[in-house]
């Protein structure tokens, strides 16, 4: 196994049942708050707990939100993807010792994010940080998107275009404000920015998406892994072209291979990857077929350089049992992505004591 890829060592089996944890990104003002309110008001949400991190001395949003008190978790004073991430792993430890998660009776956490928050390094902390992920289990990104603003705050924040582009939901609010000609224009933005996330409207299905999520466990290949996941709503969206192009350098590429995969060259492909690019690597989602596991898909799961443990579903969902791999990457030239995996997996199967030259990923 590689030594620069710890995450695909498959968890301590001590580690015991892991609670779902659904992280609430959007940018500041996006309606982060007011939909989880919404969600929290639902009659069926027991023992579903609340993380809120937020930026400033004096914590609101725990204010603001209704919900018992003894399961909310505040992260005041700092912004947890920078300045106090070792509270995210206290807040989780924290809530671990909360009565409801002594009497196993906690279901479900949502992390709500500070709309400055650059999501990954809250992500790679859940997915990475043994003391969370032993217990805490990444099962999806929403995402809010101000209808309004949210075109004019892609252009000028670029944490906002990373937070769309990890999500698994987009969430559009503010709808009953926003033109339908402006609305249109950013759907497709949205779109361009990530095609694998379904798009949900505010005032209509987002809380549906949400309360979906609240039930998905575990992360993030619904759309590859369910033959009869159809997204909501939105799809399908006008083509970007009808509208003015913006480049925010995020590209979606495919990979997909008809044959099994060696496991050690593609694990050795994954690794390359992810330690030289891993910065670029938004999103990686992928249902793999390798030639040792034939009885169901591996999949993979990562974001930037930090990835899930790998897992080995124990049947193919469905009879397409190619391997099917997602990537949302940020400047990079995905053509060197497949030819690396084709070098890694060849020569591995042909020669395995062969050292193996491999061209490494390029920028764009
Ligand atoms: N008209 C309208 N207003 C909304 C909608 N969603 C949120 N708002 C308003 O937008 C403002 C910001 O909403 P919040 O829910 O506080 O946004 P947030 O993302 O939690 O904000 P931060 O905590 O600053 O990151 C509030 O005044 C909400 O009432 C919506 O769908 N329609």
């Amino acid at each position: 196994m590689s030594p620069i890829f710890p995450a695909l060592v498959p968890h301590a089996a001590d580690a015991g049942p892991q609670v779902p944890v659904t992280v609430l990104t959007g940018f500041l003002g996006s309606g982060k708050t007011t939909l989880l309110n919404r969600l929290l008001r639902l009659p069926d949400l027991e023992g579903v707990a609340v993380v809120i991190n937020e930026f400033g001395a004096v914590g609101l949003d725990h204010d603001l939100v209704d919900h018992a008190q003894e399961d909310m978790v505040l992260l005041a004073n700092g912004c947890i993807c920078c300045t106090i991430r070792g509270d995210l792993v206290g807040a989780f430890e924290r809530l671990a010792d909360s009565p409801a998660a002594r009497q196993g009776r906690l279901r479900h956490v949502v992390l709500e994010t500070t709309g400055l928050a650059d999501p990954a390094p809250i992500l790679h902390t859940l997915m990475g940080d043994l003391r969370v992920s032993r217990r805490w289990r990444l099962a999806g990104v929403a995402c809010t998107v101000d209808a309004v603003n949210g075109m004019g705050t892609l252009d000028r924040q670029r944490e906002s275009v990373k937070q769309v582009a990890v999500a698994d939901e987009l969430l559009v609010t503010k709808t009953d404000l926003a033109d339908g000609a402006a609305l249109d224009g950013l759907l497709a933005r949205l779109r361009t920015i990530n095609p694998t996330a379904s798009i949900s409207r505010a005032d209509q299905d987002a809380l549906e998406s949400l309360r979906g999520l609240l039930d998905r466990s575990p992360c993030a290949v619904r759309e590859i892994v369910d033959p009869d996941y159809q997204p909501l709503s939105f799809r399908p969206v006008p083509a970007p072209h009808h509208h003015a192009v913006h480049d925010d350098g995020v590209r979606t590429h495919s990979i997909v291979r008809d044959q099994p995969l060696p496991r050690e060259g593609f694990l050795a492909w994954l690794d390359l990857v992810a330690s030289m690019r891993g910065d670029d690597l938004l999103r990686v989602k992928g249902l793999v077929n390798l030639e040792d596991s034939p009885e169901g898909p591996t999949v993979i799961h990562g974001v930037q350089h930090v990835f899930h443990p790998p897992e080995l579903l124990d049947h193919w969902p469905s009879d397409d049992r190619r391997t099917r791999i997602v990537f949302i990457t940020r400047d990079i030239d995905v053509a060197s992505l497949e030819e690396t995996l084709n070098v890694l997996t060849r020569r591995r199967r042909r020669r395995p004591e062969q050292p193996v030259t491999v061209p490494l990923p390029r920028d764009t």
